[in-house]
């Protein structure tokens, strides 16, 4: 029933978004109209979609009779207007699914869970909820065992989502009602980044209003990772996202670019706000011997108390750089017409003030289209764009001296980089800090744009003028009266409208290509990694503070990375953001969690919610190298999915070897993840997941990095089933329970 019910509404929905399709009275409203109308048809039609599979999940009989049906979607019989046929999972009618308990049932007497496959339910699990259900009843762990058949599939390499089986601990998050910066502190495989995407959900089906109009940004710490939970969201019938990792979020400057951990770290450093505004200040010189330019073999000299004066008063505007700058030229060339006037005048009469306004007024734009006068000009305060201030800041070691002078020069060294060279991640804050502080000078811009709309307004009056023409000559003729009413409605200006909007893009799109869009929520993900500047960046594009950020800060790798959670939102938001706790390991079974625990110093290693019954193994790497271990073990995980993890340093080595003995093996920043069997960095691993992992010399992991003893805990949790160390010397710390192999 529920199924036919969903059929219907997809062909409604597929029938009024065609129909919206062809529709528009041909205003600019009525085009804008129509726009918004086929965007929420469009969105309606993936809802629908979305919810084909497991469609209805859950049951709940509540005391009274009340039966209710939970789902990925809510549905309505066709006539009725009273209770739902189907509630949406983010429903407050839906929540005592997740929530109720023995102890505390929430008005419901039984819980079903069903299991469905394709349209057919293949099983049903209930759970009692009080004593008065009467015998006959199935009183069977239903929640448990609807989790444990979800924590024990084999990976696919793309993250599923987890609404069938959602924990009232991560329940309680997904829809807390927190305004503001909402954290979500938890140890591995607690389902963070599951619960910071479920709440982004909860989110959009809560208030969609006002997020669809600003939509929602997920950061992620790399784009394999971004590609393991893509899915999760369009699954849930949510498009109106933006994934991105840090270095996608300066639009149009890819920052990929490898770069060593140390530099990348001074790059995140707080005080970089500091270089950045003195870099720029480097760049509006007043020289000290003032200006000297050659005119019409006229040479003019402007003295440097006048350029002082000068930078000063385009500073005291307190715009950015490129902003201020035309107040900059204007005060020199005024500077420069009275040095030429004074220059004409002793010519003509010693002494003598002979030119009038106008005639200083034509001097002054003569020397402003003077090549020389431009050179000059620009040279003492240039028109700058981020990436032309940040590639000559790095490439010039004077420069930065200059602008650095608390750096060290040994670290002044290590942010040298080529002029031409690609963008590393951790410059894309340092760019966004500089267009702050740069802004851009739209005059030319807006002018350009002023022109292009009177060119179309003219071309609009052409129509115009054709059809209002052809209508004094049709009219005898009785043509066809629409055509007459639409040119008579419609003047040039509006058709000029019309003509220039153009397709303007889903908000997702819109937002992603725009560095100055602010979204309605931000989530961040393995948010312990973001160093000071990079979380300026993300404030920036988040005005309300509206944000989920989820992340552990014993997995912190990155030296720029966080330490606590308070430092980083207090300058924020003072007090005003809140901590949660997720507490159960849903993805690592207790036998590997007791070897990764020891590598945790806070004693907060979550309680593994299920035993795996395979006990971690360890082997010493033989002459033969890593191949032949891995293809043994890849033989074992039958359908699942295989990780081999490896210091930075061994990642092309292992791959090779891996590659040779194991077919079809991928590694490094492009392997696949839907691959069987993958060579990662451990840095690539952050936040991922396979049914077995091999850790590759886990003691240069450790001592790859400062951070190495959070980079060895990520790679040792990140396993659903099995975990294998292979190393050539000692192991770096106490193995705990885990069997020699050989
Ligand atoms: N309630 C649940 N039902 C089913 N699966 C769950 C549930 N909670 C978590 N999981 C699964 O546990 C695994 C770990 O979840 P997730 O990746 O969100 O954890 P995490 O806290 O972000 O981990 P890490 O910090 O190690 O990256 C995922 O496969 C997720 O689907």
């Amino acid at each position: 029933m529920l199924y036919t019910r969903l059929d219907d509404l997809r062909e409604r929905t597929a029938c009024r978004l065609a129909r919206t399709l062809t529709e528009g009275d041909g205003t600019p409203r009525g085009l804008a109209e129509r726009d918004a109308a086929a965007h929420r048809y469009a969105d309606r039609l993936a809802q629908v979609e979305a919810a084909e599979h497991g469609l209805c999940f859950g049951r709940l009989d509540l005391h009274g009779g009340e039966r209710r049906y939970v789902g990925r979607i809510g549905l309505f019989a066709e006539s009725a207007e009273g209770d739902p046929l189907l509630v949406d999972w983010r429903a407050s009618a839906a929540r005592p699914f997740y929530v109720a308990t023995a102890v505390s049932p929430e008005g419901v007497r039984r819980r079903r869970h069903l299991r469905t496959r394709r349209r057919t339910v293949t099983g049903v699990d209930d759970e009692v909820l009080d004593s008065t259900a009467g015998p006959g009843t199935d009183a069977g762990p239903a929640g448990e065992a609807a989790l444990l058949a979800a924590l024990t599939a084999d990976r696919t390499g793309r993250m599923a989502d987890i609404v069938e089986t959602l924990q009232a601990e991560q329940d309680r998050i997904v829809r807390s009602s927190h305004p503001g910066v909402l954290v979500v502190q938890g140890g591995p495989g607690t389902g963070k980044t599951a619960v910071a995407l479920h709440r982004a959900a909860y989110l959009l089906y809560t208030h969609r209003d006002r997020l669809a109009r600003r939509g929602v940004l997920v950061v992620g710490p790399s784009p394999a990772f971004l590609g393991y939970v893509g899915q999760v969201l369009p699954a849930l019938g949510e498009t109106g996202v933006v994934l991105a990792t840090l270095g996608d979020l300066f639009p149009g400057t890819p920052a990929h670019a490898e770069e060593s951990p140390a530099s990348a770290e001074i790059k995140g450093r707080a005080a970089m706000t500091e270089v950045l505004a003195a870099a720029v200040r480097d760049r509006q010189r007043a020289p000290a011997d003032g200006l000297e330019v050659v005119v019409d073999r006229q040479r003019l000299r402007v003295g440097p108390n006048r350029c002082a004066r000068a930078r000063d008063r385009a500073r005291a505007t307190r715009l950015p750089h490129n902003q201020a700058r035309p107040v900059f030229l204007a005060e020199m060339l005024d500077a420069l017409a009275a040095a030429a006037a004074a220059r004409l005048s002793a010519g003509i009469e010693a002494g003598a003030d002979l030119l009038g306004a106008d005639e200083i007024e034509d001097l002054r734009r003569d020397l402003a289209a003077a090549p020389g006068v431009r050179a000059a000009l620009n040279d003492l305060w240039p028109a700058l764009t981020p990436q032309r201030l940040l590639a000559d800041l790095f490439a010039d070691p004077t420069r930065l001296a200059a602008a650095a002078p608390g750096l060290p020069a040994a670290e002044r060294d290590l942010l040298r980089r080529a002029p031409d060279a690609d963008w590393a991640e951790a410059d894309v804050p340092l760019l966004d800090e500089a267009a702050e502080l740069l802004g851009t000078d739209d005059r030319a811009e807006r002018a350009r744009r002023e022109r292009g709309r009177r060119a179309e307004v003219d071309y609009a009056q052409g129509v115009l003028d054709i059809v209002t023409g052809s209508r004094s000559i049709d009219a005898e003729d009785e043509a066809d009266p629409e055509t007459f009413s639409a040119a008579d409605l419609m003047d040039a200006a509006a058709l000029a409208d019309r003509l220039e909007a153009g397709p303007r893009g889903t908000v997702a799109e819109r937002a992603a290509a725009d560095r100055t869009w602010t979204f309605g929520h931000v989530i961040v993900d393995e948010a312990q990694e973001l160093s000071p500047m990079a979380w300026r960046l993300l404030m920036r594009r988040c005005p309300s503070r509206s944000m989920t950020v989820v992340g552990d800060l014993a997995q912190t790798g990155d030296l720029s990375g966080a330490s606590s959670w308070a430092e980083i939102f207090t300058p924020y938001v003072g007090d005003r953001w809140r901590l949660e706790r997720l507490t159960v390991n849903y993805r690592t079974p207790a036998e590997i969690m007791a070897v990764a625990g020891r590598l945790r110093r806070d004693d907060e290693a979550p309680r593994s919610v299920r035993s795996g019954g395979v006990r971690p193994w360890r082997e010493p790497i033989g002459p033969a190298g890593v191949g032949p271990i891995v293809a043994r073990e890849a033989a074992a995980v039958g359908a699942g999915r295989l990780a081999v993890l490896v210091p930075t340093a061994l990642l092309d080595e292992v791959r090779r070897q891996v590659v040779a003995a194991v077919p079809g093996a991928t590694g490094g920043a492009g392997a696949d993840l839907t691959g069987t069997v993958v060579v990662l960095s451990v840095r690539q691993a952050k936040g991922l997941e396979f049914d077995t992992v091999i850790v590759v010399e886990p003691a240069r992991i450790l001592a790859e990095s400062l951070r190495g003893r959070g980079d060895l805990y990520v790679a040792l949790t990140r396993a659903t089933r099995r975990l294998g160390i292979v190393h050539t010397g000692e192991l770096p710390v106490p193995p705990g329970p885990v069997s020699p192999r050989r």
